[in-house]
């Protein structure tokens, strides 16, 4: 394994039935970089994700998180890794804090509540039901609560869909900060714009494959044909009959 790699993912493959979601993806995450995850709907981001977080279990190959197999030792990283889903309801009744509270007792190793929320300009919103936050505060509620257990790495999918510029930016800001504290983030996102600006490293995917990974700068510099965005190496990786290329 690479002495950088806090992720490291080796010929993995995933189906449900007849259906191969994963396809032989290889690939590393660096230890403190963020790393993007993008590719058309149905692509199987989502899948992988949650292969690299120990929610799925693979089918052929190997994924070690900070030199664990994920297979064998998925346990132990338990304190280690933890994952912002979709699905917030679970927290939608409870306060900001009591929301956190809970959350945290899943955990032996804690971050500071009072921290955290401070960290995330949630202070004034912790006695507030989540349901009624704007979804901007809401989604950082969600993320508030992927910190409770201090992880080395967080994974998030798709964060930031429906939410405004502003709250994307301050959003992408506390996905900085938490950076700059040498957290590994691995976010799957629709947004071209942000990825482009905000990935250290991104990893394209289509049809189960993984088709291209590289910084955002490299991934459009090399775009045959030449181009300017992350919206153009989408197309032609994720979307056009041109794309496919190799890792
Ligand atoms: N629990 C499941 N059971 C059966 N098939 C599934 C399951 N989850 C995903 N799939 C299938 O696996 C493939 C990859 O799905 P996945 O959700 O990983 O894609 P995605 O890239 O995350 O898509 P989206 O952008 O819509 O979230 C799709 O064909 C999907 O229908």
């Amino acid at each position: 394994m690479d002495k950088q790699a806090i992720i490291q993912v080796d010929t993995v493959s995933k189906h449900y039935g007849t259906n191969n979601a994963i396809k032989q993806v290889s690939f590393q995450v660096k230890k403190g970089e963020i790393f993007g995850l993008i590719g058309k709907t149905g692509a199987g981001k989502t899948t992988l994700l949650e292969l690299l977080s120990g929610n799925q279990i693979l089918d052929e190959g190997a994924v070690k998180v900070m030199g664990f197999d994920m297979g064998t030792e998925g346990d132990k990283l338990k304190e280690h890794i933890n994952i912002f889903s979709q699905s917030t309801s679970l927290v939608d009744r409870l306060t900001v804090r009591e929301a956190l509270d809970m959350f945290q007792g899943f955990y032996h190793q804690k971050n500071n509540v009072d921290g955290i929320l401070k960290q995330f300009g949630l202070t004034a919103y912790e006695d507030k039901v989540v349901r009624r936050l704007s979804g901007g505060l809401r989604q950082r509620t969600t993320l508030a609560i992927a910190v409770v257990n201090d992880p080395s790495i967080v994974f998030l999918d798709e964060p930031t869909t429906g939410l405004d510029a502003q709250a994307k930016k301050e959003y992408w800001a506390i996905l900085a900060a938490l950076k700059l504290q040498g957290k590994t983030i691995v976010i799957v996102s629709h947004d071209m714009t942000e990825i482009q600006y905000h990935c250290d490293r991104v990893g394209v995917m289509r049809e189960g494959s993984l088709v291209a990974c590289d910084s955002p700068t490299k991934l459009i510099a090399e775009l045959p044909g030449g181009g300017l965005t992350m919206e153009a190496v989408y197309m032609h990786y994720a979307v056009s009959n041109a794309g496919g290329v190799g890792v």
